[in-house]
C-alpha cells in the first residue's frame, strides 16, 4: 500500500511512523508512507497556503490551489481515495479501518488552523474522517492515528496474522482480558480457567469475558450484533444478575 500525507508539519510524522510496526511494515515493503508539505505546492512567492476568510471572522483558511495541486502532482493521474482529516467528518471506527486496508494508495489531507476552503470538501476528497467529537489544532494526529489502525490490518504487517482477529471492535465486541505470568502477583491470580489447557473451555470463557465486557461497558455494541441464541442466553443472565443488584 502506498500513502500520502499533506500536511503543514511534516516534522510531526518521523517519530510516530519511524517506531514500532508501523516501521517494520515500511522496512518490509508493505506500506510506503510518503509525507509532502502543502507549502511546497503553493506557488506564492511567500510560500503562503492560507488566507483570511471572505465574510471576515476569526482564523486562516486553507486555499485551494496548493492542496489541489499537491494532490494532482504526487497521485499522476491515479484516483485513490483522498480522505480528509476534519472534526464534522465521518467518525472512524475498526470497520473503516478494515475497508481502507483493502485499498492500494491512500492520499491523507491534514487541516490546521481555522479549516480549509469548502471547494476542497466538495470537489477533491472522497471521504471524511473524524476520530471523535472533539476539536484538535491540526489534522496530523487525527492522519496518524487512522494510518496506524489501517497499517496494522494490512496482511503480514502483525507478526501472528491471527493477532488483530480478536481485537476490541473487530468481533463487534470489546476483547476479553488477559492474564500473563506470574500466576500469583500480590494474592491476586489468573482466573483458573487460563491454567487449565483445555482450549474449549478457555475460548468459551473468553467469549463470556468479551459479552460481559461489552454488556457493561459499551451495550450499544451489542444492539448492532448478530448473536447466537448461547450468547443471547448468556446476555439475558447478566441482564438478571444487573437487576438484581
Ligand atoms: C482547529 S481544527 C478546525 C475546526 C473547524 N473550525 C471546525 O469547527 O470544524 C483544524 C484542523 O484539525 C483537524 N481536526 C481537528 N479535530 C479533528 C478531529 N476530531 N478529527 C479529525 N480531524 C480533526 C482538521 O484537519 C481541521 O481542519
Amino acid at each position: 500500500m502506498k500513502i500520502h500525507v499533506l500536511t503543514l508539519f511534516p516534522e510531526m510524522f518521523p517519530g510516530v511512523f519511524g517506531s514500532s510496526i508501523l516501521k517494520k511494515a515500511q522496512e518490509k515493503g508493505l506500506v510506503e508512507i510518503e509525507v509532502s508539505n502543502i507549502r511546497d505546492f503553493s506557488d506564492n512567492k511567500h510560500k503562503q497556503v492560507d488566507d483570511y476568510p471572505y465574510g471576515g471572522g476569526a482564523g486562516m483558511v486553507l486555499k485551494p490551489e496548493p492542496v489541489f495541486r499537491a494532490v494532482e502532482t504526487i497521485t499522476e493521474g491515479r484516483k485513490p481515495r483522498v480522505i480528509l482529516m476534519c472534526p464534522q467528518g465521518e467518525r472512524f471506527t475498526q470497520k473503516k479501518a478494515e475497508e481502507l486496508a483493502n485499498e492500494e494508495e491512500l492520499v491523507f489531507i491534514c487541516g490546521h488552523y481555522e479549516g480549509y476552503d469548502e471547494r476542497i470538501r466538495e470537489h477533491l476528497v472522497t471521504d471524511e474522517i473524524s476520530i471523535g467529537d472533539f476539536v484538535l489544532t491540526g489534522g496530523e494526529i487525527p492522519a496518524m492515528a487512522v494510518i496506524d489502525a489501517v497499517v496494522r490490518l494490512i496482511p503480514g504487517v502483525l507478526g501472528q496474522e491471527a493477532s488483530h482477529i480478536h481485537d476490541s471492535f473487530s468481533t463487534g465486541l470489546l476483547e476479553h482480558p488477559h492474564y500473563t505470568r506470574p500466576q500469583d502477583f500480590r494474592g491476586m491470580k489468573v482466573p483458573d480457567v487460563l491454567l487449565s489447557g483445555n482450549h474449549q473451555k478457555i475460548e468459551e470463557w473468553r467469549m463470556e469475558q468479551s459479552l460481559k465486557r461489552t454488556f457493561e461497558r459499551r451495550p450499544d455494541l451489542l444492539e448492532q450484533m448478530e448473536l447466537t441464541p448461547k450468547q443471547k442466553e448468556f446476555i439475558e443472565m447478566l441482564k438478571r444478575n444487573s437487576a438484581k443488584t
